[in-house]
């Protein structure tokens, strides 16, 4: 079984970028979305990725945004993977041809099964609390509300932190996870230590799924 991907969001100051590769991430997480309090320009982004070392991935995470926005950051940024995280069609989602996350916001009575099938052009679906502001609310959702199988890949998310991700990933058995308010300091401010040690968790999580405990 391949480890559990690990996503750091909405970072906003080189140094969170560095501790953040340092700690072990995939992938960092930058929100072009205005409202939220992580939110960074283009400009400011492309700053950021510049830091990163080969084989870290940088994530535009969007909200309903227009086309026009989305361009601009893929001009300056052609290797973003997309996240969309709003109320995107599959159209909107497939437009650019590209890799993309779509993010569920979970909540009971949602159908994550037809949202599956809806977006099966996503590489994955990133599960996050239906939160006001359409997400980074730090809020961990009912994990028992999901199917016993889901036909995309997964990415966990929502209100993820070093103490809860290890019974996360074991629940879930999720491709990745995602997390941003269960690392910072205040909102867009990461912690170092907070990262080592969620990104510890996950290791932690992936050994006990590879060595079961004897019955
Ligand atoms: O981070 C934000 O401000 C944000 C704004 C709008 C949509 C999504 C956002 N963040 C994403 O939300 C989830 C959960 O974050 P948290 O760990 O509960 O704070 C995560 O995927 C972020 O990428």
């Amino acid at each position: 079984m391949s480890r559990t991907r690990i996503k750091i969001c909405g970072l906003t100051r080189e140094a969170d970028v560095d501790a953040a590769v340092e700690a072990g991430a995939d992938a960092i997480g930058l929100v072009f979305y205005a409202p939220s309090p992580r939110a960074v320009t283009v400009a400011r982004a492309a700053e950021l990725v510049r830091r990163l070392p080969p084989f870290v991935t940088p994530v535009g995470l969007f909200v309903n945004a227009d086309e026009a926005t989305i361009d601009a950051a893929l001009q300056a940024l052609p290797q973003l993977l997309l996240q969309f995280h709003g109320d995107e069609t599959p159209e909107q989602c497939a437009r650019w041809a590209r890799p993309y996350l779509r993010a569920a916001r979970m909540a009971e009575g949602f159908d994550l099964l037809d949202f599956a099938h809806r977006f099966s052009s996503a590489q994955a679906v990133l599960l996050d609390a239906f939160v006001d502001g359409y997400g980074g609310g730090g809020k961990v959702f009912d994990w028992s509300l999901l199917p016993p199988s889901v036909p995309s890949p997964v990415v966990l998310s929502g209100g993820l932190s070093a103490a809860n991700v290890i019974d996360g990933v074991r629940k879930v058995r999720p491709c990745a996870v995602d997390v941003s308010s269960g690392v910072e300091v205040a909102k867009g401010l990461k912690d170092a230590d907070k990262m080592r040690q969620f990104c510890d968790a996950v290791r932690e999580a992936d050994r006990l799924i590879a060595a079961p405990a004897r019955a």
